[in-house]
This record gives structure tokens, C-alpha cells and sequence, in this order.
């Protein structure tokens, strides 16, 4: 459905994104994590057809930026900066509803539900609103419409955990329809929800993992990992995974929930890792190996 075929952005002299090659199929709910400044929010934006590349991004064969209405048509999009908008609230909502060919009353509801007072809310500019307060608005656009891309970009980050928690739930109800692509720094949050995990690294890819549509939260993983050179670092990464061993030879288990988290963490020190083995497992049960 979305293809990004070599695409490479500089901004001046800097190499933002290096020859990133990435296709996203229908049914793809995307973690788009790493470091700040690794390039997520570009990518992004090139998907937008709000930056020139070098390279292809295509959705359905159409470039986004020669095509902004039609593919822009499809996606809801949360942003991490919200825009300095000075209308209010209401005519924003109303601007909005229209461009999507929504009912206003449908991205109200989820503004609701999220827990604003929309009443209190609609006269006063958007630009004046709190963090959080814009965010729960920028989220009731992007879900109060159909769209069958959502892209969000750390839509979480200024969130109050009661609102956190109605966010994912909205997401969850939202799981079998099209393309999700969501950045976030707490992976932790967003591994129930998504199905890949697509770690960049200075404008480059250097993971891609796709992981079982559901978590079993009982399961576990038992673990052994053997280390090229013993390493302090990863020792004591590994020591908060609760890891037993010493020099080069470790193990430990790891629970359902937590199983991407510990991916990633292993996707750091790839260079280290001269052995792994990886045994899957209910809680209780016999382990049987599935990976070796
Ligand atoms: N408009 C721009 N002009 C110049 N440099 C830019 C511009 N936008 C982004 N950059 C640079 O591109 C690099 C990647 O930025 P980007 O926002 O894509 O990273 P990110 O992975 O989304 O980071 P974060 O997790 O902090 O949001 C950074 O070094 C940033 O300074």
C-alpha cells in the first residue's frame, strides 16, 4: 500500500534519511521508534508530500507529492508539533470536519471522550489551549473521520495517563482497518497495539521486526545469549532484565508484554551477540523451543 523506495532527505548538508527502503501492506500497525533526531518525523513528512526526497514514496502507485489532495484524503494524521493555529476551537473542528467530509459531531465525541469539555473549549483559539488540550483536539480530528492510514507522531507524549488510557482503547477499536504507523519513545505502551516494529537509527533502518498480531500476556521467553567479548554496558542491561551470568554467557526470561521491549534492547548490541537462543512458553508450562 505505501512504498518508500530509496528515499534520502537532506536538510543543507546533513543526511537526514539514507536510502530508507520500507513497504507497508494493508493490515500493517507500525511502532516507528528510535533516538531523537533519528529521522521518524521525516519520514513522515515525506509520506505527507510535505518535503522533496530523493528517491520513491508511493501510496497505491500515487507520490504523495504530486498527489497531496488524493493521498492526504486517506490519512489521519496526528502531529507532534500541533500547528499555531489561532482560530477557535469550534471553527477549526467545523474546517476540519468539512476538508475530511466528516460530521463534526463525530471528532467532538472523541474529543469527549478523551476527556475535554468541548462547550468550555470551542471560542477559545486553539493556539491558546494547554498542551494536552491540543493534542486531545488534534486526536479527535484524526479519529473522527474515516481514513484508512492513521499516522501519528508520538500522539501520546502530552497525554495525562487517564487520557493515555482512553487513547489506546480508541486505537484498539480502530485495529483492523488499514495502515497504522504510530512513533513513540515508550514501546512498552504501544506493543499491544502493533504488529511491527521499525527501529531507525541516524536516517537509517536498522530493525524491522514483525511480531505476532496478538501478546499472549502469558507467555514467557526463556532466554540465553551468548556475548563475542564480555561488555559492561549490556552486563548491566541485562542485570535490569534481571539476567543471570557473568563474562560471556548469559540467561534469563522474559514475559509476553515485554518481548518487544527486549528485541530492541537486543537491536542495540547486535555486534555483541555471538549466540542467541530464544524458547517460547505458557506460564507454568514446558518450554518448547520455537527459535533457536
Ligand atoms: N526542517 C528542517 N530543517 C533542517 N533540519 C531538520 C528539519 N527537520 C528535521 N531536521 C533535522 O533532521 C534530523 C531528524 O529529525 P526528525 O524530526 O525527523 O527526527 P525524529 O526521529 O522525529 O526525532 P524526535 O524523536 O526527537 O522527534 C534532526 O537532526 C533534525 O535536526
Amino acid at each position: 500500500m505505501i512504498r518508500f523506495g530509496n528515499v534520502s532527505k537532506t536538510f543543507k548538508r546533513a543526511r537526514v534519511l539514507d536510502a530508507v527502503t520500507l513497504d507497508i501492506a494493508q493490515g500493517d500497525r507500525i511502532a516507528l521508534v528510535g533516538s531523537n533526531g533519528a529521522g521518524k518525523t521525516t519520514l513522515i513528512r515525506c509520506l505527507l508530500g510535505e518535503y522533496t526526497h530523493d528517491g520513491v514514496v508511493a501510496v497505491d502507485g500515487l507520490a504523495p507529492r504530486d498527489h497531496r489532495g488524493e493521498v492526504l484524503a486517506r490519512v489521519g494524521f496526528v502531529p507532534q508539533i500541533p500547528p499555531p493555529l489561532k482560530m477557535p476551537v469550534g471553527e477549526l473542528i467545523g474546517f476540519a470536519a468539512s476538508v475530511c467530509k466528516s460530521d463534526p459531531a463525530r471528532m467532538v465525541a472523541v474529543i469527549e471522550e478523551l476527556g475535554l469539555e468541548y462547550d468550555r473549549i470551542r471560542k477559545l483559539p486553539f493556539v491558546k489551549l494547554s498542551g494536552g488540550m491540543k493534542q486531545k483536539t488534534l486526536i479527535g480530528v484524526a479519529l473522527g473521520r474515516d481514513s484508512d492510514i492513521l499516522i501519528m507522531d508520538e500522539p501520546a507524549a502530552n497525554l495525562d495517563p487517564e487520557a493515555r488510557h482512553i487513547f489506546f482503547r480508541l486505537l484498539a477499536a480502530r485495529k483492523e482497518s488499514g495502515v497504522m504507523l504510530i512513533t513513540s519513545h515508550r514501546l512498552d505502551e504501544v506493543a499491544a497495539l502493533v504488529n511491527r516494529v521499525i527501529e531507525m537509527d541516524m536516517g537509517q533502518l536498522v530493525l524491522d521486526d514483525r511480531v505476532a498480531d496478538s501478546v499472549d500476556m502469558a507467555s514467557r521467553m526463556r532466554c540465553k545469549i551468548t556475548l563475542v567479548r564480555p561488555d559492561d554496558a549490556f552486563a548491566r542491561t541485562l542485570g535490569e532484565w534481571h539476567f543471570t551470568g557473568a563474562d560471556r554467557e548469559w540467561s534469563g526470561l522474559v514475559n509476553g508484554p515485554d518481548r518487544l521491549r527486549f528485541m530492541c534492547m537486543l537491536s542495540r548490541y547486535t555486534g555483541l551477540i555471538g549466540g542467541l537462543e530464544l524458547v517460547e512458553g505458557k506460564e507454568g508450562a514446558p518450554c518448547a523451543p520455537v527459535v533457536v
